[in-house]
């Protein structure tokens, strides 16, 4: 659904992304994970039309993004820090994407919306919200449009566990319908139930993208982070014989 062939990013003299080529199917959920700096929210951005890389190319169902926009109709973004005007309400903003994206009030997935209870909440003001609630208000207009590809960039940070544990079966509700689901977390116990493939970035390229199933085989770990460790682990080895 999302093919990324050869993206480089630069800021300044700093590269931030290296000839990344990447192809992303539907019914995938993709963990896409490295350390702070790695390029993984860059990444997203590149995808999203929100930086433009200096080089490559993002297909979107077989047809390059370029500089056009109405791709983003399909896709459902849920940013690492959600930014909205600080004087309107929860339900100002609702309504105000309601009417940028003019689409019928029954098609509206308001799943989230319920299972947050933000409908208690609709008259405080955006800039008076703990950050849990702010990213309750982000997730919720992330799914709200029904998006075949849904893009979540730390999705749990800040969120309550009960929170956390109601995203993480929504995301799963979503995943069986056959979306296209990427996933940014440090958390990568969080990830363990949801992820079907890996993506590891690594000082601007993805050091590898294997599926869940693969990586545990392959390192004979049970849980993500003990995958990522040892993986690790054998990296410094090879470091080592080769040095
Ligand atoms: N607009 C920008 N201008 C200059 N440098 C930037 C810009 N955006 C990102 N960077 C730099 O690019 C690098 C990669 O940032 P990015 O946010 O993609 O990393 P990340 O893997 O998402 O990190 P984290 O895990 O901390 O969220 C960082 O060194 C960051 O400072």
């Amino acid at each position: 659904m999302i093919t990324i062939q050869h993206i480089s990013k630069r800021f300044g003299n700093f590269q931030v992304l290296r000839d990344v080529s990447l192809n992303l199917r539907g019914g995938q959920c993709v963990a896409l994970i490295g350390p702070n700096g790695s390029g993984k929210t860059t990444l997203i951005k590149a995808i999203l039309g929100m930086v433009m890389p200096q080089s490559g190319t993002v297909l979107f169902k077989g047809e390059s993004v370029g500089r056009q926009w109405e791709y983003r109709r399909g896709i459902g973004y849920m940013p690492q820090i959600g930014r909205y005007p600080e004087n309107m309400t929860i339900g100002q903003v609702l309504d105000m994407m309601k009417d940028i994206r003019k689409v019928p009030e029954e098609t509206l997935d308001r799943d989230l919306f319920e299972v947050f209870g933000l409908q208690a909440m609709l008259q405080k003001r955006m800039g008076t919200l703990s950050g849990g609630t702010r990213q309750k208000v982000s997730a919720c207009l992330a799914f709200m449009f029904n998006p075949e590809v849904l893009i979540l960039d730390e999705p749990t940070a800040g969120l309550d566990p009960v929170a956390t544990e109601l995203l993480k079966d929504k995301i799963l509700a979503e995943k069986s319908k056959n979306r296209l689901i990427v996933i940014t977390s440090h958390v990568l116990s969080d990830l363990d139930d949801l992820a079907t493939e890996v993506i590891y970035m690594h000082e601007g390229r993805p050091l590898f993208h294997k599926s869940l199933e693969t990586l545990k085989e392959e390192t004979g770990a049970d849980r993500l982070a003990k995958a990522i460790a040892k993986v690790m682990a054998n990296q410094e080895m090879m470091k080592e014989v080769i040095a």
